[in-house]
């Protein structure tokens, strides 16, 4: 389908956030006036129709923002909500008087619970409250949208009689939320079809859904609206808001764009705004948005397993059904870990800079296994290190298998080594006592290698930052006229110690052009 005719053939769905007054209610939150603003200025640049900046009548400093949020928007509806008051409209007004296209939000609950316990309202007072409020704000705002709040839990004779109302006294958009979060997708469409079929007129007014997510179903609710016939949906960025929140704007606008030939419906928003808008949200509101979390979790577009990696480096869309580019984001993240297989740290490698043979590959990919089992995630600078100690050891004499250190505050420090000799394939097991850990070490491998060498220095620094952070140890050692260095890495600083030590050696032994029959007194096993 070309753009043209998905214009002709789908309808729009105008998306109302409201970010800035229910997600503003989530417990904890309290956005300043300059991050309201900033907030409401990416939402402009998302391509949002409607920006709820706020409740007037609720503070001072909310009547301000929502004024300066109206002032500086100029490609979206600024609304407030208010209650059915007349000291709230006032106050809506006094924000909205001077807006580009001033939108007033009126609500008032309709179910019994809502009736008898808080507004303490019969059927009648609510519809003629409806009715008045309606009437009152129309001298002040052309745009009126009214809410029939718990409309989920409210009889459907009397939702449809108080729609009735609101739509003869003035409203033009009607908004029918499920406040507590308490529908299923299909009761929820039901109302709406419901509400279509009996309302007089209800052709004339824009439908709108507001959905909660109490029970996790704020997003399949918004959509089965938009399936029932709905012409807007009311959600926020992350999907924060009261109690567990509403519908994510995020997750309906990418269910609507990847599910496209399904809805028919689409949007004016510019989808690659969103991960940008999720982030700034995120920061100025302190709500962390969850890995896991579908469009804009860290995790969205992240893959760990070695057959899922593979898949994607041979064609995305075996583990993809949108691309992160969509949200504006870089690219998908094939993150190397325990689960991860060869095809990916190849490519890791490549990415790298590093050429490779299948044999370096296949060594390397080894001791990533190893590391891997150690360590949650391995970073670049981990892989780095990896092939650099890696690189060095092709042409090693000996390499270390295995590593036991005992000590204690009361204890002598005791090392025990098994070493491999590369050229025959033996295997040495030394012990060695020492003034400390590290020390016992390097008297072990001595033992082994049989060179006498003079310890010049010793560093040790940590690679990347965290408790399972790999450790970088650096040794200097002199043999007569002879210096060389080694280097060593692991997530345990002594066995870098070992590493390393056994490096400079190797290099020690290379430079002398492993002319000396070293280690035939060391015990062997083969
Ligand atoms: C589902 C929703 O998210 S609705 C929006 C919820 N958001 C907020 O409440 C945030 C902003 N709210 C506030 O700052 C305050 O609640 C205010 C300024 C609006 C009102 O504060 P107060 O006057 O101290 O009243 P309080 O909040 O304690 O009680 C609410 C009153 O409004 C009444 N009320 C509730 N909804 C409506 C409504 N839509 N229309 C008319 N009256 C209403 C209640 O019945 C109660 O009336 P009462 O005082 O006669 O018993
Ligand atoms: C004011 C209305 C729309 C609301 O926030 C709700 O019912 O959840």
């Amino acid at each position: 389908m070309n753009s043209k005719e998905r214009k002709r053939i789908m309808r729009t769905i105008t998306i109302f956030d409201t970010t800035l007054r229910d997600g503003e209610q989530s417990p904890g939150v309290n956005l300043s006036f300059r991050e309201k603003v900033e907030i409401a200025t990416q939402l402009e640049k998302l391509g949002v129709n409607v920006i709820e900046a706020g409740f007037a009548a609720s503070s001072a400093g909310d009547l301000e923002a929502v004024r300066e949020v109206a002032r500086v928007v100029k490609n979206a509806s600024v609304c407030s909500l208010s209650r059915s008051v007349k000291k709230d409209i006032d106050c809506a007004w006094e924000a909205l008087k001077d807006a580009e296209s001033p939108y007033l939000h009126l609500f008032l609950a309709t179910s019994p619970i809502h009736r008898e316990y808080k507004l303490q309202m019969d059927k009648e007072k609510v519809k003629s409250r409806v009715c008045e409020a309606i009437t009152y704000a129309k001298q002040f705002f052309s745009e009126i949208q009214f809410s029939a709040e718990d409309a989920g839990r409210t009889e459907i004779d009397f939702l449809c009689e108080v729609i009735d109302v609101a739509i003869k006294a003035g409203a033009k958009v009607i908004n029918l939320p499920d406040t507590v979060g308490y529908l299923t997708p299909c009761e929820y469409a039901e109302m709406f079809r419901e509400v279509i079929r009996r309302v007089p007129g209800i052709d004339q007014v824009r439908l709108s859904a507001h959905c909660h997510d109490d029970l996790g179903m704020a997003v399949a609710n918004s959509l089965a609206a938009i399936e029932a016939g709905i012409g807007q949906v009311e959600c926020t960025i992350n999907g924060i808001g009261e109690r567990a929140g509403n519908a994510a704007l995020e997750e309906i606008a990418m269910a609507i764009k990847t599910r496209e030939s399904f809805y028919k419906v689409r949007t004016t928003l510019n989808l690659k705004e969103i991960h940008r808008t999720s982030r700034m949200v995120s920061k100025l509101t302190g709500m962390f948005v969850p890995g896991n979390k579908a469009v804009v979790g860290t995790n969205a577009f992240a893959h760990e397993s070695g057959i899922h990696q593979d898949g994607m480096l041979k064609n995305r869309e075996t583990y993809e059904i949108m691309t992160p580019e969509s949200i504006g984001l870089s690219e998908s993240r094939l993150v190397l870990g325990k689960h991860s297989g060869r095809h990916a740290f190849k490519d890791k490698m490549v990415q790298l800079g590093y050429e490779l043979s299948e044999g370096q590959i296949n060594h390397l990919f080894v001791r990533f296994k190893e590391l891997a089992d150690r360590k949650k995630e391995i970073t670049d600078y981990d892989l780095i290190a990896l092939v650099e100690e890696k690189m060095v050891h092709s042409q090693d004499l000996f390499a270390l298998e295995s590593l036991q250190v005992t000590c204690g505050n009361k204890s002598m420090p005791t090392a025990s080594v098994q070493i491999r000799r590369m050229t025959d394939d033996k295997t040495f097991f030394e012990a060695a006592c020492g003034n400390g850990s590290v020390d016992a070490i390097f008297k072990a491998i001595d033992r082994v290698v049989q060179e006498k060498v003079v310890l010049v220095e010793y560093r040790i620094h940590s690679v990347t930052q965290g408790k399972d952070a790999l450790g970088e140890v650096y040794v200097q050692l002199s043999q007569g006229e002879l210096n060389v260095r080694g280097r060593g890495v692991s997530t345990d600083v002594l066995e870098a110690s070992a590493r390393a030590y056994l490096d400079a050696m190797n290099r020690l032994l290379r430079r002398k052009g492993h002319k000396d029959s070293t280690a035939e007194r060391a015990v062997t096993t083969s």
